[in-house]
């Protein structure tokens, strides 16, 4: 049987997997035998899946009850019994898991043991709509095929490099030194598009702002292909708007909230992580896609004010890492949703940016025209590779 590496990356929206074969003298294969996701858990669940050839496996709504929490473990009790009955011919020998959070203690994958397992759980307050599922993910798992060795590679990881100023938030020392700054999340993807950017822009070395637009939307600013600054803070619910989440939010809001409308830490916490961004905003749906098809005025305000918020942080990162060079759409929405890119690009022309308007609209890898002083560019995201190949490497496969 031929030796394969397993992946799982539970998004707030969604579970990712894939089977990576092992190659002969070492490392992953580039194309994994065996790729799909569960997504729209929340709203509408919907699994498909493909093989090596690109065969469509399934293809089909999965009826999931009550709400997103509980959807998103009965989507991952559903997907261990796919994997179950798709799994043959393969020996996995390991299995990499996305966690989001991996706090001060781990900017580097590692090797799960009932130590960090422990650790990490003490995190989920940190990241409420993944910590919990990244670690059910892993116990589904361990429980599942309890021999195989299981490692977590943290979306935190990558931002690890910033200068102490980037991460630092205004506030007392004491607080500070407990570990209370910026981490930056979507680090997987990042690294990724770090990896592949020279393949596609001879600028990738230079000052590049990387926008993982997806139900968690984020923005990286990277020099040399390291990290600088992120709009995503302590937890994921900074900077962007999101699918439900606010984003940046002045802090006196909150203290409003609770003075004047009793709210207290549980009800906050549903606010700001699960009724707001774009499902609060248009009080339709937290889906990119639903949104762009409705003629509500509401839903129009919704995207209006996701794409002000890209623009506007657009130009905090090219601040920050003092211009830019290139601009790389990635994520669900970077990847997928054309009118995004097109209103973001032209509400940041100021920057030099000139779209490409007939490839953007055919989503092609480069939708700057030759005249752009900046390469725009969109890049399919592969988080998953890279858990495999972090996986791989670490295990010494
Ligand atoms: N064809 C499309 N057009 C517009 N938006 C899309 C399209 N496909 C996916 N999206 C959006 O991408 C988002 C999900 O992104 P994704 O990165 O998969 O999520 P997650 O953060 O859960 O990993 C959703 O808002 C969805 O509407
Ligand atoms: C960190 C984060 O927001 O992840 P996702 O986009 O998968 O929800
Ligand atoms: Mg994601």
């Amino acid at each position: 049987m031929t030796r394969a590496v397993l992946t799982l990356n539970a998004g707030s929206s969604s579970i990712k997997f894939s089977l990576y074969e092992l190659e002969n003298g070492g490392g992953i294969a580039a194309e994994p035998v065996l790729s799909g996701q569960i997504d729209g858990i929340g709203v509408k669940a919907h699994i498909k899946a493909k093989d090596d050839k690109g065969k469509k496996l399934d293809d089909v709504d999965i009826p999931l009850q009550g709400d997103a929490e509980s959807q998103h473990h009965e989507a991952l009790e559903f997907l261990i019994s796919w994997l179950h009955d798709h799994e043959k011919g393969w020996k996995i020998v390991a299995v990499g898991h996305r966690v989001v959070h991996g706090g001060e203690r781990y900017s580097r994958p590692m090797k799960l043991d009932d130590n960090i397992i422990e650790h990490l759980t003490r995190l989920i307050p940190l990241a409420p709509l993944h910590q919990p599922h990244n670690l059910d993910g892993v116990d589904a798992l361990r429980t599942m095929m309890p021999e195989v060795p299981q490692v977590a590679c943290f979306d935190t990881a990558f931002h690890r490099t910033q200068a102490p100023v980037a991460q630092a938030f205004a506030l007392p020392r004491w607080i500070t030194g407990e570990g209370v700054k910026r981490y930056g999340f979507h680090g997987l993807s990042y690294e990724y598009i770090a990896r592949v950017l020279p393949d596609y822009s001879p600028r990738a070395n230079g000052r590049v702002v990387v926008a993982h637009l997806g139900n968690g939307a984020s923005m990286c600013g990277m020099v040399d292909r390291k990290s600088q600054v992120s709009t995503m803070g302590f937890t994921a619910v900074e900077g962007l708007m999101m699918g439900t989440r606010t984003g940046a939010l002045d802090p006196g809001v909150m203290l409003y909230l609770m003075e004047n409308k009793g709210m207290d830490v549980k009800a906050l916490t549903k606010l700001l992580y699960k009724e707001s961004g774009l499902l609060g905003v248009s009080g339709i749906s937290p889906d990119m896609r639903t949104l762009l098809a409705s003629d509500k005025p509401e839903a129009k305000e919704a995207v209006d004010l996701f794409c002000y918020r890209v623009v506007r942080e657009l130009g905090s990162l090219a601040a920050a890492i003092g211009g830019i060079d290139a601009l790389v759409f990635t994520g669900g929405i970077g990847e997928h949703a054309a009118e995004v890119r097109r209103r973001v690009c032209l509400q940041a022309s100021w920057l030099g940016i000139s779209i490409d308007e007939s490839a953007n609209a055919l989503h092609a890898n480069r939708i700057s025209e030759p005249r752009s002083t900046v390469d725009v560019l969109v890049i399919p995201t592969n988080e998953e590779w890279m858990i495999a190949r972090h996986t791989a490497t670490l295990l010494n496969l």
